[in-house]
């Protein structure tokens, strides 16, 4: 059965106190929300553990935004994953593009971080996506088909969500056509050994086109970044009809 899973990725944004006055604003809306729909909120580290306890005992999940493979250890920088179910956060964001672009995260480490991820418990949510000259070059189905298949390696498709990241449509307005991304994860589903994985769409999902992105039938959540920021947008998407 495949799970309807709405997460906000709040990337480098928020202090403590601004996530605390996100959740004051937002909790109430989820009143409206489906139970079956899956709620998770991406926070910087620092705020993880402040939020966890804010949320003990509502219906949102934390996720993080890396983890490293290591159990502990001197990688300066990096965060293990013991440190985060700790502190009860049950998610993590692993290859994100900017992670990708800026970080130099490699088809490898991505595999050593899922990996690990699911080692100790947490279900990482993959990210994959080409880039607008890839799409122009026509190399989308060749790229991702290729991201998986080294991502994915030992990795357990029973604890995973995947999402499909366009990269040119990351944070640019310029939303990729609710039908093309239902087709590009409708080959995502194919390359995969479990069809009841969820797999998500990411890139510039907003309040005024998640219904038709949720109208989709191969698309199972969004993965949504700037529209995460603001409770009443947020509410808006993960309340979507
Ligand atoms: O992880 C989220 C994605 O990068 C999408 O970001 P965005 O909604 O701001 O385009």
């Amino acid at each position: 059965m495949r799970k309807i899973v709405i997460a906000g990725n709040w990337k480098m944004f928020k202090t403590q106190a601004e996530s605390e006055n996100f959740l004051s604003g937002f909790l109430p809306h989820l009143e409206e929300t489906p139970s079956e729909r899956e709620v998770i909120l991406c926070p910087p580290f620092t705020d993880l553990s402040v939020m966890s306890k804010y949320l003990h005992g509502s219906r949102v999940n934390l996720g993080a935004q890396n983890v490293h493979w290591e159990e502990n250890g001197a990688y300066t920088g990096e965060i293990a994953a013991p440190m985060l179910t700790e502190i009860g956060v049950r998610y993590v964001i692993i290859g994100h593009s900017e992670r990708r672009q800026y970080f130099g995260e490699t088809e490898e480490t991505v595999n050593l971080r899922l990996k690990a991820a699911q080692k100790y418990g947490l279900t990482p949510i993959l990210c994959v996506g080409e880039t607008k000259q890839q799409r122009d070059a026509g190399e989308t189905e060749k790229l991702i088909s290729t991201q998986l298949e080294k991502d994915l390696v030992d990795v357990d498709q029973t604890n995973l969500i995947i999402a499909y990241e366009p990269i040119w449509a990351i944070g640019t307005g310029d939303t990729c056509e609710a039908t093309e991304a239902n087709r590009v994860i409708g080959l995502i589903r194919d390359q995969l050994t479990n069809p009841h994985v969820s797999i998500q769409y990411g890139g510039s999902v907003k309040p005024n086109n998640i219904d038709e992105i949720m109208a989709q039938p191969e698309i199972d959540g969004a993965l949504v970044g700037g529209a995460s920021l603001e409770a009443d947008s947020f509410a808006r998407i993960v309340n979507y009809q």
